[in-house]
């Protein structure tokens, strides 16, 4: 009988990442490569349902019922990507518990963008077109990333923010076409978003400190200045079109790069906001952990559902169906 030894495991790792086939949760992986895709997936999973109180805090206050039943829709769809991504992360061996712990103590990050406050409803259309745009840009490739379960949760996240920058394009454009009042309000919350937006693409490449070997493991399809490069040359033809500027006055088409060229990036305020000193850090982490202890009863109901049917299924005699939910018989 031949061993395996380490050596084979990381050979056979390398060769699956190198002819691009997928990691799947019970494959042999480095614990390195496990452990970055524990803090991308977390940070990401974390993102998502932080993310959605800026939108949730104008459900009340939409112009309209049809714009409110869109935004109760989207930032729903926001608290089902956190799903999919716990579960993704799950299947790396860490459990939902021991995430949100990390994220309510600090130890584990969200993007720097949600620290931002909603002050108008144009906000909510901004963030579908700009922060929902970048966050595409951003994941698209991911659908391509070499471990399975995060690129599969990826593929339909995707296509419901795609869904999402839809949206807050449209909802920006109704705006921009109305009153001066109502035009002016669009251009006032593009220009706050538009550079929180550029810095979700993270750290310059020359600062990134994970990007190279994620590149190499195929987490990461593209440098982050590559993506953001890519988000700003997507949305200078879009914001013509709907009649808004970016506030950027170095913002240019550049015939030789064929891309266009953006003035510089406050990173002092991207340290700041990792940091916790945004505007809305503090509001954004306690409505956090508020909500997770009002929701303790339902976590203590569901498990205390599922010991009473293990309880009944065990007594249940061999062969014997599975009694049938409410659900189910409705
Ligand atoms: C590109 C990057 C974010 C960062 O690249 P990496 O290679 O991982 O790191 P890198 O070495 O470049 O950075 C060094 C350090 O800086 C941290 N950091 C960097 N940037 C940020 C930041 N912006 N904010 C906060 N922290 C940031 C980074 O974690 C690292 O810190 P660490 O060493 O961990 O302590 C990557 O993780 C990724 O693609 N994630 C998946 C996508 C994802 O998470 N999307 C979230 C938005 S979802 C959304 O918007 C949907 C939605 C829309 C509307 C409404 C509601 C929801």
């Amino acid at each position: 009988m031949t061993t395996v030894t380490a050596e084979d495991h990381t050979t056979a790792f390398d060769a699956a990442v190198a002819a691009d086939e997928r990691i799947e949760p019970r494959d042999w992986m480095p614990d390195a490569y496990r452990a970055t895709l524990v803090r991308q997936i977390a940070q990401h999973a974390h993102s998502e349902i932080i993310g959605m109180q800026p939108e949730a805090n104008w459900i009340t206050r939409a112009p309209s019922l049809r714009r409110k039943a869109i935004l109760m829709a989207k930032v729903q769809d926001e608290a089902g990507h956190g799903l999919y991504l716990y579960s993704a992360a799950e299947t790396l061996g860490t459990g939902r518990d021991e995430l949100l712990d990390k994220l309510h103590s600090g130890r584990q990050k969200y993007s720097s963008i949600f620290n931002y406050p909603t002050l108008t409803w144009a906000d909510v259309g901004a963030i579908g077109w700009l922060v929902d745009g970048a966050a595409i840009t951003n994941q698209v490739p991911l659908c391509r990333c070499s471990y399975g379960p995060y690129a599969r949760a990826m593929v339909r996240i995707c296509k419901e923010e795609s869904f999402h920058q839809r949206q807050g394009y449209e909802s920006l454009l109704a705006l921009s076409r109305g009153t001066p009042a109502q035009h002016e309000m669009a251009q006032d919350a593009v220009n706050r978003w538009w550079w929180p937006s550029l810095m979700m693409f993270g750290p310059p490449d020359d600062e990134s400190a994970h990007s190279a070997q994620s590149m190499a493991w195929k987490i990461k399809r593209h440098s982050n200045d590559e993506l953001r490069q890519r988000f700003v040359d997507i949305c200078v033809p879009q914001a013509e079109s709907l009649g808004l500027t970016l506030p950027d006055p170095q913002l240019k088409w550049n015939e030789s790069r064929g891309h266009h060229d953006f003035g510089p990036i406050d990173w002092t305020e991207f340290r700041e906001v990792l940091k916790g000193n945004g505007p809305c850090n503090d509001q954004r982490i306690n409505q956090r952990r508020q909500a997770h202890e009002d929701g303790a009863w339902v976590r203590e109901a569901a498990a205390a559902y599922a010991t009473k049917h293990t309880t009944t299924d065990t007594a249940r005699p061999a062969g014997a169906p599975a009694p049938l939910t409410q659900e189910a018989t409705a």
